[in-house]
């Protein structure tokens, strides 16, 4: 097939541009493959639209001509940040024979596998263990349960981070060809990135994939003080004896129902009228059930006025109430520091809470933006969904932009929260007519099986007009499962009446699915 005539260009197929990618051609071999010959017409470079954007690459305000640049050493593309959004860009960019610079000031890798995702949730293993172990009384005889930390700490080291070295990460991205600065990253002028004195020159873009860092809310006293965040608490290497958590999000009650279930006391405080306040209400109710009933302490609407901490540990004024606790983990959300990247010096807002992105992910001329910068969903599939996206765009391939409709989350909590599209309120926000399908899992064949642990709900979110469901929610055992049936249904908009009139395997959890559809109205 030939690729996209622009002007008065020849033909080169794709054959030929795969074998030129895979051989790693120079940019010079590059530009000779599509040279204009003896007045045949010239082909448009598959990644010389992004490239012809960056004024960096005309020479525009970039210094091209100047001093600093006679230093900067040129390259393809620089990402700033190797977080799962970046490293697997990176990683496909490389591969399509760019040269890539990769840099990163912590570790390859990013947050989800060294601090996030992949600990949390062996973590989440470990105490779910505990909690069907706890459930063979009245189900299945006897048992008796003795919880220890050591395992799970020593499993986070061995298997999930290495003891926090990204040694095996590095070697994957230089495999595939890329180069690795270890630094921190700061946009000079367009195309330009320096690091640690070091300056590098963009030819084709710049990726920022520089992430968020936990966001710590202005109470006073907190500032010095010894809080953890969700890093303090994937390296602790015991449950602590007692746990005020601040914030009851996604972080806040993952990590406070493991230690709970290790044996530690935890109080949870959250500011908003009910725990994980943006989903819906209904999966917040049976969350906050299952919490309380295994011994954790909820306030919730708490506002926090003062931490202090001594020897004894910490101490939480609610204002009404003091609660102590030998750890603090502060948990209130996530925040991006676009000052520090100098986002302004390529025309970004810097005061901006997060990147705004087209849907293939550019950002302004040449610098594109993924992950959780972009606020589209602060997820490791939202950053990897983005990714091949970005990648493809700066290749000048062509290929469908993102879509944000039907975003899947889920709260590893036991039971799990799986959430896509919009809520309830959301939808009514939106002006959308909406009718809502509810069942409870316990009341499903397999809920009622299952019993011990079986604590959960199923609500679809429809928009009338159309007959698609533009949002749904799956709380229960495996509920991040069930919900994939769902997000096919919102991402494809799938009409209810098909889903209506289609199998359920028996018994299954997402048979209730069936059941909730029957109850639109
Ligand atoms: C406790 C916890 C549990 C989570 N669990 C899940 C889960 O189960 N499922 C899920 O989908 N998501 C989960 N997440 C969210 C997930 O970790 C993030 O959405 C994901 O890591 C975002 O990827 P990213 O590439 O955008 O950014 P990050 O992972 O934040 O990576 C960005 C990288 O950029 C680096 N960086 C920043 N600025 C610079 C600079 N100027 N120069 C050089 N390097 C820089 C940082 O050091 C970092 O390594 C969890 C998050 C937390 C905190
Ligand atoms: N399973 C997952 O996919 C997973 C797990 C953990 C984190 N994450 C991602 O990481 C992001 C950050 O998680 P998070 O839980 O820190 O943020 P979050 O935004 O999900 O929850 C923060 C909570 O803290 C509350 N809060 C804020 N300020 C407060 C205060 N001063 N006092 C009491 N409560 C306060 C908020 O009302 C909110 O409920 C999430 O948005 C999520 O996208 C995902």
């Amino acid at each position: 097939m030939a690729r996209e005539i622009v002007g008065n260009a020849g033909e080169v197929d794709d054959a030929t541009w795969q074998r030129a990618l895979d051989a790693r051609w120079t940019d010079t071999e590059l530009a000779e493959l599509f040279a204009p010959r003896g007045g045949e017409p010239v082909h448009q470079q598959p990644y010389a639209r992004t490239n012809l954007d960056i004024p960096a690459a005309r020479g525009l305000g970039s210094g091209l001509t100047g001093g600093s640049v006679a230093m900067a050493e040129p390259t393809d593309v620089v990402v700033i940040g190797m977080g799962p959004g970046g490293e697997a860009l990176a990683g496909q960019l490389a591969e399509a024979g760019l040269s890539v610079v990769g840099i990163e000031e912590k570790l390859l890798g990013g947050e989800c596998p060294y601090w996030g995702c992949v600990p949390t949730k062996m973590m989440i293993r470990a105490g779910d263990l505990l909690a069907e172990a706890r459930r063979v009384p009245g189900m299945a005889g006897g048992s008796s349960v003795h919880p220890n930390w050591s395992p799970v700490a020593r499993r986070i080291r061995e298997e999930a981070t290495d003891d926090w070295n990204d040694q095996v990460a590095v070697d994957r991205f230089v495999g595939k060809g890329g180069r690795f600065v270890r630094g921190h990253g700061r946009l000079v002028g367009p195309g330009r990135v320096a690091v640690d004195g070091e300056e590098f020159q963009a030819r084709r873009g710049i990726v920022i994939a520089a992430g968020t860092e936990p966001a710590v809310p202005p109470i006073p006293g907190l500032a010095d003080l010894p809080y953890w965040t969700n890093r303090e608490a994937v390296e602790t290497t015991e449950a602590p004896e007692s746990l005020c958590v601040i914030g009851g999000g996604a972080v806040g009650l993952e990590l406070a129902q493991v230690f709970a279930r290790f044996g530690t006391q935890v109080t949870v405080m959250e500011v908003a009228d009910r725990l994980l306040p943006m989903e819906e209400p209904e999966a917040s109710e049976v969350v906050t059930r299952v919490l309380a009933e295994e011994g954790l302490t909820m306030r919730i609407g708490a506002r926090v006025e003062r931490v202090d901490h001594d020897d004894a540990g910490f101490a939480v004024d609610l204002g009404h109430e003091l609660v102590r606790a030998q750890r603090l983990l502060v948990a209130t959300g996530r925040r991006a520091d676009l000052h520090r990247l100098g986002v302004e010096t390529v025309g970004l807002d810097p005061n901006a809470r997060f990147i705004h992105t087209d849907e293939h992910l550019r950002a302004a001329p040449g610098v594109w933006a993924i992950g959780d910068i972009t606020g589209k969903g602060e997820f490791t599939h939202v950053a990897t969904y983005q990714a091949p996206i970005a990648a493809r765009d700066i290749l000048g391939r062509p290929g469908p932009g993102a879509e944000y409709h039907a975003l899947p989350r889920v709260t590893f909590t036991d039971p799990e929260v799986g959430a896509v599209g919009l809520t309830e309120a959301q939808a009514r926000e939106r002006g959308i007519r909406v009718r809502v399908g509810l069942t409870q899992v316990p009341s499903s064949a397999r809920g009622w099986i299952h019993k011990a642990g079986n604590h959960g709900v199923i609500k679809l979110v429809e928009d009338a007009d159309a007959g698609v469901l533009v949002g749904a929610t799956s709380v229960g055992p495996w509920g991040g499962e069930v919900l994939s049936a769902l997000v096919v249904a919102v991402h494809a908009r799938v009409p209810t009446d098909r889903l209506r009139h289609m199998m359920y395997a028996y018994p299954t959890f997402h048979r209730a699915i069936e059941d909730a559809l029957h109850h639109l109205g």
